[in-house]
């Protein structure tokens, strides 16, 4: 049975007639123009088992790549998914039932390929709640990605970092969480559980993967990045706004080192299906703790630190998946 949907960009799709026709876009990096304006719908969609299925019928037919390992790209960090090679790439607008990227920074693509050798997909952009989407809609590509046989998610984003010993530049292996939106009753879980995903009840106090975080220390060293690698927890704000004084205050007392608007709702999903996760922060900016200060956060600087710190997140991301790809061929 055909099921109607509502897409990111506002139209209505048949979901059947949609992956009949949909086309690929092959090594093609122009992608179509985006809309501006996504359904603004805080109620979760419907991205039942069978539509994430579609959707991974729609890939899987159109690329020959067979990944194990998936990475989100967080702002300013898309250009990971530029050092692919035997790309194929996919707009968001082009796969059925997809929202679409709407941030500055945030390219809007899937996109598959060999990253040294290894087989990897990578969003290319990821979606935020403040543009619109619900958590669970935020997070349905990492559904994506475990259909198409991923086991393991590298979550990347940019954050703002909140304890004061951090520098802009540094990474920040991310250890724990805090679900500030989840205080508030907003989950990417929430609604009826569809246990083909995943349990009802799923734990979180590994979410971060212990083992995976040991490799990025030690490669840290090895990279002689020591100096400017962290190990902290992370928060997810609802944005888009930046914080006030008095918030960032608040969550420093409860032990939050940086802040962003993302990954947590994503890491949550990967956990429900069982992926393995490691993630990082890119601290892009400052938090501003003192009222005294003519400094204020923006996004272009936030975009602009990612672009400066290519190389160094490339070579870092990269030398993690060869050291997952190792884990996991030991498994098998
Ligand atoms: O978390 P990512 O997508 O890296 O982006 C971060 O940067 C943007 C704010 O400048 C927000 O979207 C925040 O979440
Ligand atoms: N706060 C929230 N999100 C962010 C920040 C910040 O300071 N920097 C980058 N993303």
């Amino acid at each position: 049975m055909s099921q109607i949907i509502i897409n990111g960009n506002g139209n209505h799709y048949d979901d059947s007639h949609k992956i009949k026709n949909g086309n690929s876009y092959k090594n093609n990096n122009s992608s179509p123009p985006r809309t501006a304006s996504p359904i603004f719908s805080y109620v979760n969609e419907n991205y039942s088992y069978e539509i994430i299925d579609n959707i991974k019928n729609y890939l899987m037919a159109r690329t020959k790549i067979r990944p194990k390992i998936g990475i989100i790209c967080g702002t300013g960090l898309g250009h990971l998914a530029e050092n692919l090679t035997e790309a194929d790439s996919f707009p968001y607008e082009e796969i059925p039932n997809f929202p679409v990227s709407t941030v500055a920074g945030h390219a809007g693509r899937m996109v598959f390929g060999y990253l040294n050798g290894i087989e990897v997909m990578c969003m290319q952009g990821r979606f935020h709640y403040y543009e619109g989407y619900a958590l669970s809609t935020c997070s349905m590509p990492v559904r994506v990605m475990k259909f198409c046989g991923c086991t393991h998610l590298i979550a990347t984003n940019a954050a703002g970092g909140l304890n004061s010993s951090y520098n802009v530049g540094d990474i920040m292996i991310v250890k724990d969480h805090i679900n500030i939106m989840g205080f508030a009753g907003n989950s990417p879980l929430q609604g009826p559980n569809d246990h083909r995903f995943g349990p009802r009840f799923p734990p979180m106090n590994k979410a971060y993967d212990p083992e995976l975080i040991d490799i990025a220390l030690r490669l840290s060293k090895e990279m002689k990045m020591e100096s400017e690698t962290r190990c902290g927890v992370y928060t997810c704000v609802g944005g888009p706004n930046y914080e006030t004084v008095a918030e960032l205050r608040m969550w420093k007392i409860l032990g939050v080192d940086a802040v962003g608007m993302s990954t947590v709702h994503e890491v949550i999903t990967a956990r429900h299906c069982n992926l393995k996760v490691f993630g990082f922060s890119l601290i892009t900016n400052k938090c501003e703790t003192e009222y005294d200060t003519h400094e204020e956060t923006n996004h272009d600087d936030v975009v602009t630190i990612g672009q400066r710190r290519q190389a160094k997140i490339t070579n870092f991301v990269t030398r993690m998946v060869e050291e997952i790809n190792n884990l996991i061929i030991n498994c098998q």
